[in-house]
């Protein structure tokens, strides 16, 4: 369908829907939820569209008139309710999946039923693999990760002792993509330009369709999705590239039996060691690959931009980062228990993502048992409410963090020193809560409780890996000094700009 098309029928619909839209902003349950914005309905309607440009005030609005509470925003066709403080996260964080809903929620902004599939959502063993086998192999796999981010930077980057201007989130994206697949999907695949950039557009396929289906009330969207989204170009491409993997995998495993000899250690074998039934099967198994590769490609190399535009803002912290990395390096040798010592760059990424969250609003959530979700302060949320957490809000919070509007790359590191000197250092505990992996109801980049993402412990390793590579071989500075590329803001969606450069050289 054209554009012209599509906005005519669109317009059409959108006034026939006009009254059905009222009722469903109505909810008699939830009528004591302060409302931050306008009530009446046109005008929640307004603040709906105003959504889309202005959601971190709207956000941070709502969280400094209520830290600790419930409020709620107008969203196109329903309200968000928008939770803060540690109690009612903490409420969130242990509520099981059949009362409040991880799935559900994610699937109001991927559309999963119409961009995905079902099956994805009905059925997760993938991430069952990554949780378990995957972080348990980041040791032995560790000197692949290595390997693969030597080359990546070498091809990707192609430096060498001039100055050279890179389009810093582009180039991520292909290297995390490349370091990424060599634990997915393994050599020469990993490799492959066409079959890398081609997960990138899945993705970008994926959030295009989503949003256009979430134009349009959810009555018409079963009408709508499969229109919109029917056959993405994208899933297609990649069973060019998969399919034959896959075909080759199940066979061996069945000829030679699970552990046949040569078999590689990557993503494919994990999750056939868990996949059962009809999930043995080509379709389901790329299904999953590429949903693996769409949670881990955009969030980690946006991750590694944030930090990046991050340090050549503050160039201070380079030298700091290199001699640690150096020396433990010298100490230890490549290797991920080395990376655990390397504290500062660990806390330079903790401070960078707490300060660059994926947007206004984290960990979406939908209510689905009948008799609604009751918070421990009381408020109750009827069946079928959308929730969400004020993320960006609750982490420039100045009473969770000192100068929270402040980057303080080592505010982290040196918690974990001070604590050291001040306390039995056999008591570890709390030090641990300080690094990069750990999630707390005040540090939310990757979410806490039962849904946490299971990723973070091979996105931490990939980050710490690729940053001490870097210190150690490169110099880089500021395209312009002292000027951050702004970043770009998708309505609740929070980018580092796609444009932004910054200018490395090989050192000398
Ligand atoms: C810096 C990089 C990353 C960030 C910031 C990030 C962030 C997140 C967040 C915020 C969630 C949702 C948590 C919630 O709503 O409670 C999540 C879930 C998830 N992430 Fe990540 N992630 C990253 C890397 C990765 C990687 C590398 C992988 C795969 C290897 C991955 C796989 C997943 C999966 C499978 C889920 C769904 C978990 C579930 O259903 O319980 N992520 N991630």
């Amino acid at each position: 369908m054209d554009d012209l098309k599509f906005l005519l029928a669109y317009g059409i619909l959108a006034g026939v829907l006009f009254a059905s839209i009222r009722k469903a902003l109505h909810d008699p349950k939830s009528d004591n939820i302060p409302i931050v914005g306008s009530s009446g309905f046109l005008s929640s309607y307004r603040d709906a569209l105003k959504f889309m440009h202005h959601a971190a005030e709207l956000t941070q609005r709502g969280y400094d008139q209520y830290p600790n509470g419930i409020f709620r925003i107008a969203r196109l066709f329903r309200w968000e309710y928008v939770v803060t403080g540690p109690r009612l996260i903490k409420d969130i964080a242990g509520a099981p999946e059949h009362v409040i809903s991880f799935v559900e929620g994610v699937a109001e902004n991927i559309q999963t039923k119409y961009t995905m599939g079902r099956d994805i959502a009905a059925n997760h063993y993938h991430q069952q693999a990554i949780r378990t086998t995957l972080t348990r192999n980041l040791h032995t796999c560790f000197p692949d990760v290595r390997d693969e981010i030597i080359s990546a930077f070498d091809e990707v980057l192609q430096l060498g002792s001039e100055w050279k201007s890179v389009t810093v989130l582009p180039a991520m994206m292909e290297i995390v993509a490349r370091v990424s697949n060599r634990l997915f999907v393994g050599l020469p695949l990993c490799r492959n330009k066409a079959y890398l950039s081609n997960n990138v557009e899945y993705t970008i396929d994926v959030m295009r369709s989503a949003a256009i289906i979430g134009l349009f009330p959810p009555f018409l969207r079963p009408l709508i999705g499969p229109i919109v989204s029917g056959n993405l170009k994208s899933f297609q491409a990649a069973m060019k590239f998969l399919g034959p993997i896959l075909e080759e995998r199940l066979k061996k495993e069945e000829e030679l039996g699970p552990d046949w000899p040569g078999k590689p250690n990557d993503l494919i074998s994990w999750m056939l060691e868990i996949a059962e039934g009809e999930q043995r099967t080509v379709n389901p198994l790329a299904l999953r690959i590429l949903s693996t590769n769409m949670a881990a490609i955009h969030t980690t190399s946006m991750a590694f931009t944030h930090a990046l535009f991050d340090l050549t803002t503050h160039p201070e912290y380079l030298l700091p980062m290199r001699e640690e990395a150096e020396r433990v390096i010298k100490e230890e040798g490549w290797t991920k228990a080395a990376l655990n010592n390397m504290v500062k760059i660990d806390s330079f990424f903790r401070e960078s993502q707490r300060i660059n969250t994926l947007g206004p609003l984290g960990m979406p959530r939908r209510v689905v048992a009948k008799e609604g979700f009751r918070f421990s302060d009381g408020t109750v949320l009827s069946e079928g409410s959308y929730l969400s957490i004020a993320v960006l809000a609750t982490h420039k919070d100045d009473s969770k963090y000192e100068n929270a509007a402040t980057f303080d790359g080592f505010r982290f590191s040196r918690e974990r020193t001070e604590h050291m000197e001040h306390h039995d250092p056999g008591s570890n505990q709390d030090i641990f809560k300080r690094q990069m992996i750990s999630t707390a109801v005040d540090h939310l980049p990757f979410g806490t409780g039962k849904h946490a993402c299971p990723g973070r412990f091979f996105a931490a390793t990939e980050l710490k890996a690729m940053m001490a590579h870097l210190v150690i071989n490169y110099d880089v500075e500021a395209e312009a000094k002292g000027v951050r590329p702004p970043d770009r803001v998708f309505g609740a969606m929070i980018s580092p700009n796609e444009a932004g450069k910054v200018r490395f050289r090989k050192r000398q």
